[in-house]
């Protein structure tokens, strides 16, 4: 019987429906590691996680059986089995998998059981519940595969132990959240603590879509123990080696990687989401309008460290209401980070407006409408610099002007992804003022401050009349953010939030301002998750509600 493992923890990146690429790079890796006997790859490796309705084209599911048959045959060399995720079709439906690949064939297949469906999962959905699963038989050792979500609960580790398995290799698709690493070494903890077997958790890493995922794959030995940490947002491979002794399998202590403290675990998530999602679309990079204002300047930052100075292109469109202190902050924003900076004056578009509407808007005072215009004039400007270059433009509404409706819809929310989208306005004072004393380690962007102090020290505004400012349509925003976690994060009433010491009329304000622009949220571009309820997956409120708990 074998008395000595290595397994390869591969925490790869995805293409999501690039089949071939995907097995490919699996292939790839393999060939790396000729001395690793097994190799674990993280959940749904050769589809991309979360694949959403991607599994329900019978084509797909036909593509997914023969790339996984040809990574089978190359196994037959004798060389490292591979544990690969894929998606099975079975007489009563589909199912989410881990297929064992030794000796150039499919050993065994292990059906995940416990399928997420809250927050941002719907596997239910897709997916059937496989039975309790059984150990595979690997070369003489019993290995347990639970799947995710079958860690989340004792059962699945448990029925694994009962069965004889004597070790657990667990591959996930786990998307990132704040101090979520903790929680899964917490919950780890609990499955090794109740099996009494070593845990080797595998995640994913990379951008997709709305979700982006961390890795920070770990090994836990069964006196709890953390033996190996992988690094938090980098594709890695580490060989680990396992030794079976009186007391079962122990996986010898290796690489030990330090991961990202708050708010740099943030800034990370933004900049990989936006790298993947540039580059998996095949953009030549993004265009963004840069007001001086600190929403653009920190997403102008995201940028550039996500996709290089000259992949970033910022435009600065003056107004008649656009003071100097604008002007020189977007400029000395675009001088720190080193990106193209072009202006183009809105003032031509306006007047020409004006005078287009002047005989439908006779007898009307200026307002509103002629503000909203020239947002708009900004969002048509960079629209035609995105289809004529190529450029994606780069959305900058932050969580909080999300939650309240404070943004223009067809002006500042056009765009095709944002990196705000879920970082109140709190949050991104915090990142700016983090981003100018820090280079994440993973950035392309230069070192030292990206922005001027006055950026973030300055109130906010928008600009679209004279002397206007934020705080003259919404409450401070220490005082409307801890407001919104509530009614957003928290789902409180107005009578929950003025028992921990809110002003009444104003929870009740921001109350109903959350839900009329529940209408603007569904047509907002999407944006990388990063607390614990975004809007779109996470929270899902219907738009005509006359709900309200005041
Ligand atoms: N339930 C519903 N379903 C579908 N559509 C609905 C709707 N309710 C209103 N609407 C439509 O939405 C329109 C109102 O929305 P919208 O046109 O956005 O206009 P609105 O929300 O009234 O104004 C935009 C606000 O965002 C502020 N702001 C803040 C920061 C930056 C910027 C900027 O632009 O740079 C703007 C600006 O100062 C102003 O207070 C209505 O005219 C109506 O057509
Ligand atoms: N003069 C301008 N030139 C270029 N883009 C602009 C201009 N004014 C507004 N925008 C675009 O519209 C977006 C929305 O404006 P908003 O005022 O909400 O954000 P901001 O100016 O970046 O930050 P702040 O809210 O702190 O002033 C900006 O982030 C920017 O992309
Ligand atoms: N892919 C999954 O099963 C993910 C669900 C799991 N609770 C996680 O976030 O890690």
């Amino acid at each position: 019987m074998t008395m000595r493992l290595s397994i390869l923890l591969a925490q790869l990146n995805q293409n999501m429906g690039d089949l071939t690429a995907n097995a490919d790079a699996m292939l790839a890796v393999r060939d790396r590691w000729p001395e690793a006997d097994l190799i674990l790859f993280p959940e749904l490796q050769l589809i991309g996680y979360p694949p959403e309705d991607l599994v329900l084209k019978p084509a797909l599911i036909a593509r997914a059986h023969d790339e996984l048959h040809r990574i089978a045959a190359a196994t037959a060399d004798g060389g490292p089995a591979m544990l690969v995720g894929t998606v099975i079709a079975l007489d009563d439906g589909l199912y989410n998998a881990m297929a064992l690949l030794d000796r150039g064939a499919v050993a065994a297949m292990i059906r995940k059981h416990e399928l997420p469906n809250y927050g941002t999962f719907d596997e239910k959905r897709l997916f059937m519940p496989g039975p309790p699963p059984e150990p595979i038989h690997f070369r003489g050792v019993r290995i347990g595969v639970p799947i995710c979500e079958d860690i989340w609960f004792p059962k699945v580790c448990e029925q694994l132990k009962a069965a004889g398995a004597e070790l657990l290799l667990a591959p996930n698709g786990s998307p990132y959240e704040p101090d979520k690493d903790d929680l899964r070494l917490a919950l780890v903890r609990r499955r090794v603590e109740e099996t009494g077997l070593p845990l080797a958790y595998l995640n994913r890493v990379g951008g997709q879509d709305e979700l982006v995922f961390d890795g920070s794959s770990f090994v836990v030995n069964a006196d709890g123990a953390v033996a190996v940490q992988m690094p938090d947002w980098e594709a890695a491979e580490t060989l680990t080696f396992w030794d079976k002794g009186a007391g079962g399998w122990t996986c010898e202590a290796g690489e030990r990687h330090a991961l990202d403290p708050a708010p740099a675990d943030l800034y990370h998530a933004m900049m990989i989401a936006l790298r993947d999602y540039v580059n998996r679309n095949r953009f030549p990079g993004v265009v963004l309008g840069l007001s001086g204002g600190i929403d653009s300047a920190l997403s102008a930052a995201v940028a550039v460290d996500a996709l290089g100075a000259d992949r970033v292109w910022c435009v600065m469109m003056p107004s008649r209401f656009t003071v100097d202190e604008s002007l020189s902050d977007a400029a000395e924003c675009a001088r720190l980070l080193g990106v193209r900076l072009d202006t183009i004056p809105i003032e031509p578009a306006v007047t020409a407006f004006d005078a287009m509407l002047a005989p439908a808007f006779a007898g009307r005072a200026r307002d509103l409408a002629e503000e909203n215009i020239q947002s708009r004039i900004r969002g048509v400007t960079l629209m035609a610099l995105s289809n004529k270059f190529g450029h994606m433009l780069l959305t900058t509404g932050n969580k909080s002007e999300m939650s309240v409706g404070y943004a223009t819809i067809y002006g500042d929310m056009a765009g095709g992804y944002s990196v705000l989208k879920d970082a109140y306005k709190t949050t991104v004072f915090a990142l700016s003022e983090w981003r100018n004393a820090n280079r994440p380690s993973l950035g392309l962007g230069p070192e030292g401050p990206v922005m001027p102090v006055n950026v973030i020290t300055k109130p906010p505004t928008a600009e679209l009349r004279a002397d206007q400012k934020d705080s003259d349509s919404l409450p401070p925003y220490d005082v409307l953010d801890p407001i919104l976690r509530g009614l957003v994060e928290e789902e409180l009433s107005v009578a929950d939030l003025v028992a921990r010491g809110f002003d009444r009329d104003t929870v009740a304000r921001v109350e109903r301002l959350l839900y009329i622009a529940e209408y603007k949220r569904r047509q907002a571009p999407p944006g990388v998750k990063l607390g614990t309820r975004n809007f779109g997956r996470d929270r899902r409120y219907p738009i005509t509600n006359a709900f309200r708990t005041a």
